[in-house]
């Protein structure tokens, strides 16, 4: 047994003891030459002992003068770094809430508890512990108590150069580690400037973020979906990286492809996976460039910040804008709505360099460990700036159901891996387009009665429907592209024909001038 641990096994007749030789020192020794006695003795004991002992106070910086109130970082880290080895080990326990936390309680050690480390074949103690300060407050005749809590490690002094370097950095990246994937983390929206000006509201609310989607219940082909895990996981591990290359520590992401492809479902599965809160950032509620970039600064580390329907929420096309702009005409010389034109002006007027700037700009860098998602319904209509390479790390396509995603769906509505009508059903996906979220619907059982196979004869029987009607959709296309055809064929040999009926007119003329002319010669 380790000297350290007969200390802590001895805690209250060391403490006794201490009390005892406090009490002589506080009654026959003034306080300068008592302060010399303590730092002299415990200099003496350390050259006996071989052992190093190190405290971990609560509270950063509570000298004598400054009774400081900021809980150490450092404290909290190590609390929740031996919490699963105190509850396994202790006998004296103590619950406390931590703020955020999915967990309901944390265990640590109650006071004089103490707990053996092992880390690299190196043993170490770990002893929590509480001293009493006397404080005399200057308007206050009573002195007061104040206890101090602290974590005392204690190892052999041929392992200081390792607790130094190494040990001590692993229990706090450790213990923050444990804390970032213990703590609820967040869906924040912004709220519309006008609030947040006017009345001093917060730029974001908050809710919990518990979307259950994962990677494992996203329907995709499994190729892209490792290629798109693969790239996030290097991502949140490219801190070093990042910094060596000189880049932003941050990704960008667009996701596009018809509604109901996943395109939500992935970025709720992306923030799981990443353990990441989201900012889903409502622009046209966003004022001007400015706003945009105060909205950015509030957003932490470790954040999704998404930007859903970015063709619906900013002018990005010519076309758009002029559309916009009838529009605008024509509500400008309403009658109804003129009344209320100038004080709503709803249009947003964030503009493309200012989303470019958000994304890309010195701002975009804050905090660190950022995603960017874009996410639109139709690519082709993004202005090239938005979306050239090197501003969007990684086009992500979100198409039509096939059978490897199917099969996905099959497994988590129906907990089937194959069934007999599998074939039938990969067949007709190879003919028609059907969105994952027409198939979901399919397959989620409408009551108890309904099994597997009732869903998967529903879904063949949703999508010969759909086949057919695409297959109506084409023939009726044909025919009027066929009818087209023939119209503009007719206004052509219409048009042929009077241009030759007007070309007959002029020659026609012509003679007749050049008739007269010879009469009149
Ligand atoms: N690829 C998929 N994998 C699993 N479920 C999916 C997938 N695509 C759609 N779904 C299901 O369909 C529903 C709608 O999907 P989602 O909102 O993610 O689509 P979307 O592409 O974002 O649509 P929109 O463009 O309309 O916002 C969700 O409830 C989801 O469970």
């Amino acid at each position: 047994m380790m000297m350290a641990e007969i200390w802590s096994l001895g805690g209250s007749l060391q403490i006794a003891t201490i009390v005892f030789l406090w009490k002589i020192l506080e009654n026959y020794f003034s306080g300068h030459l008592r302060r010399s006695i303590i730092s002299y003795g415990t200099k003496l004991a350390s050259l006996v002992s071989p052992y190093i002992y190190i405290k971990f106070p609560e509270f950063v910086g509570d000298s004598e003068e400054y009774v400081g109130v900021k809980r150490s970082d450092a404290y909290a880290a190590i609390e929740t770094y031996l919490s699963g080895k105190s509850s396994r080990e202790a006998k004296y326990l103590k619950a406390i809430d931590v703020k955020d936390s999915s967990q309901p309680v944390q265990l640590s050690m109650d006071e004089n508890e103490g707990v053996t480390d092992e880390f690299e074949g190196i043993k170490l103690s770990w002893v929590a512990k509480k001293e009493y300060t006397i404080t005399q407050q200057s308007f206050s005749f009573n002195p007061q108590m104040d206890e101090k809590r602290y974590y005392e490690l204690t190892f052999h002094k041929s392992h200081r150069d390792f607790v130094n370097g190494t040990y001590i950095n692993h229990v706090i990246q450790k213990g923050k580690a444990i804390t970032v994937s213990n703590r609820q983390r967040k869906l924040y929206t912004n709220n519309p400037s006008q609030s947040w000006e006017r009345y001093r509201a917060r730029k974001w609310s908050h809710a919990t973020f518990e979307h259950p989607k994962t990677f494992d219940t996203l329907a995709m082909e499994s190729k892209k979906k490792l290629e798109i895990v693969n790239d996030l996981e290097n991502f949140s591990k490219g801190k070093d990286y990042h910094k060596k290359i000189g880049k932003a520590w941050k990704r960008g992401y667009l996701l596009y492809g018809p509604p109901g492809t996943g395109k939500s479902s992935m970025i709720a599965a992306m923030a799981n996976h990443l353990e990441y809160d989201i900012y889903d950032l409502e622009l046209t509620t966003v004022k001007n460039n400015t706003e945009l970039r105060k909205l950015l600064i509030e957003t932490t580390g470790k954040s999704i910040i998404v930007i859903e329907d970015i063709d619906c929420s900013l002018d990005l096309t010519g076309q758009r804008k002029k559309e916009k702009k009838k529009a605008k005409d024509e509500e400008a010389n309403n009658p109804i709505t003129k009344m209320t034109k100038g004080e709503e002006d709803s249009d947003s007027k964030v503009t493309l360099s200012g989303l470019l700037n958000f994304t890309d700009g010195l701002w975009s860098a804050i905090g660190g460990e950022k995603i960017f998602v874009f996410t639109t319904n139709y690519v082709e209509r993004l202005d090239p700036a938005l979306i050239r390479r090197g501003r969007m790390d990684m086009y992500i396509e979100l198409s039509y159901c096939g059978f490897e995603a199917f099969k996905v769906l099959a497994k988590n509505y129906l907990d089937i891996d194959s069934h007999p009508l599998f074939a039938t059903i990969g067949h007709l996906l190879e003919e028609t387009n059907i969105t994952p979220a027409e198939v979901a619907e399919k397959l989620m059982p409408k009551c108890m009665n309904e099994d597997a196979e009732t869903c998967l004869k529903k879904l063949i029987e949703a999508l010969e429907t759909a086949k057919d009607e695409a297959k109506m959709k084409a023939e009726e296309e044909a025919r009027l592209k066929v009818e087209t055809e023939e119209k503009e064929k007719q206004e052509d040999a219409l048009e042929d024909v009077k241009v030759d009926g007007s070309l007959a007119k002029v020659k026609e003329n012509c003679v007749g001038v050049v008739k007269d002319n010879g009469a009149t010669a």
